[in-house]
């Protein structure tokens, strides 16, 4: 894979630099309430603009479908990014139309576009080649270099992302060589004892990560939704707690291959249970009480891992040598929920393992709960894409980057 440092020793001045960057941020309206992604693509921007390219920086926003939809525009990412910048950035209405451009054609040496939310074009995410293929043909005219850096969306076989690179000379940005470097480290030569600890609310996807793991990790942690799934396949109440019931049988199959293959699956010992899912807006009073994993009343929905489980989980993180944190251990958005979560901030810190924290929820929640992100080995900008990177898949984004 070529990076950007091979560009940069090439010359970039004047040529025109399409880089795909993930800046899908979580917004509050307009406001973004994380810009962790902008920041992080910081470097291979500032790069290419310090050395006289015309940078254009594409990305998506959320999942809008194929057409324009002002609720995901990519503008106050743009704005955002011109203040980190400290520099005018000119923002184009449309990705490939008159307006990008307009925009593109118009910028000096030095100076950064960006074009609007890629899924605004049915091209971006179709699985039909020839459609992908055809807005990747569009996007290739802005251009005359592709830079790809943006993680996130390496495991996304989306036009941008896998066919534009085809199109034109292509280098991995700071970004995705940093990840890249990063993640290599818990697959290639992991440190043991390796812990996985896995929580948050997407379980389908990382029940099938679940699969791999049990042959590469020596612990693993499981909270956050997932948990009622497992409690559920041991047989037990889990109330009205999130559960994936069509993969109880895959998950009773997890267990007996943990115990077969020696790895220590730890499940919580007890569970903070309310009535209903917590209001995220007024944070009104959650009505929490703990109660043992294996004795939910029924009508309780589990939201946090206990006391008791955050002492588990904290002695089972702390003498590990390596630590792979992704997903929440409850809803961290409300107080009454979060302490889980911080527990496994906080035993992560304080060991002395390599940490790697992975995906959007994950890493936001290190920063809104107010702990320093530079404390930590890595905090990936890749939920999916890490999580898929450790599972060994091939990622389109980074087979494309190769030669
Ligand atoms: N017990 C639970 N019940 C319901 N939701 C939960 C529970 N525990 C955690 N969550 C929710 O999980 C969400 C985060 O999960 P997600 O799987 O998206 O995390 P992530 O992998 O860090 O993010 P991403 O994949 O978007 O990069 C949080 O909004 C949190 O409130
Ligand atoms: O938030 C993410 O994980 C990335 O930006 C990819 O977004 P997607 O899951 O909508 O493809």
């Amino acid at each position: 894979m070529k990076t950007i440092d091979e560009l940069l020793s090439e010359g970039v001045a004047g040529k025109r630099v399409f880089v795909r960057a993930d800046l899908n941020v979580p917004l509050d309206g307009t406001r973004i309430t994380d810009d962790g992604r902008i920041r992080a693509v910081l470097p291979t921007v500032k790069a290419l603009a310090d050395a006289g390219a015309r940078v254009v920086v594409a990305s998506h926003l959320g999942r809008p479908k194929g057409a324009p939809d002002p609720a995901f525009s990519l503008a106050p990412a743009a704005a955002r990014l011109g203040e980190l910048l400290g520099a005018d950035v000119a923002f184009a209405a449309d990705t490939v139309g008159e307006s990008a451009r307009t925009a593109v054609a118009g910028l000096a040496d030095g100076q950064v576009a960006v074009v609007e939310n890629l899924r605004f074009n049915a091209g971006e995410t179709s699985k039909d080649d020839a459609e992908r293929g055809a807005f990747a043909d569009r996007l290739a005219a802005l251009a005359d270099v592709y830079v790809g850096d943006g993680f996130g969306a390496v495991h996304r076989k989306h036009a941008s992302v896998f066919d534009l690179p085809a199109r034109l000379p292509h280098y991995a940005g700071h970004l995705i060589a940093t990840e890249v470097g990063v993640l290599r480290k818990l697959t290639d030569d992991v440190k043991r004892p390796y812990a996985v600890v896995l929580g948050g609310a997407k379980v389908s996807d990382k029940l099938a990560v679940i699969d791999q793991l049990l042959g590469k990790a020596d612990r693993l942690l499981i909270g956050g939704g997932m948990v009622f799934t497992f409690l559920k396949a041991k047989g037990h109440e889990i109330g009205s707690s999130l559960v994936q019931e069509d993969q109880i049988p895959v998950v009773r199959e997890y267990i007996e291959r943990a115990e077969k293959n020696g790895v220590e699956l730890v499940l919580p010992v007890d569970v903070v249970v309310a009535p209903e899912f917590p209001d995220l807006k007024t944070k009104a009073p959650g009505r929490p009480s703990t109660v043992a994993a294996d004795a939910m009343p029924a009508g309780q929905m589990g939201l946090d891992i206990g006391p008791e489980s955050r002492k588990l989980y904290a002695s089972k993180i702390a003498d590990a040598a390596t630590v792979f944190w992704n997903g929440p251990m409850g809803v961290f958005e409300h107080p009454d929920f979060a302490e889980g979560t911080k527990a496994v901030a906080q035993a992560l810190l304080d060991s002395q393992a390599f940490t790697v924290v992975g995906g959007g929820d994950s890493a936001a929640a290190v920063r809104i709960l107010g702990f320093d992100e530079n404390a930590f080995g890595h905090i990936s900008t890749g939920g999916g894409a890490s999580l898929e990177y450790l599972e060994g898949k091939t990622l389109p984004g980074l087979a494309a980057l190769e030669d």
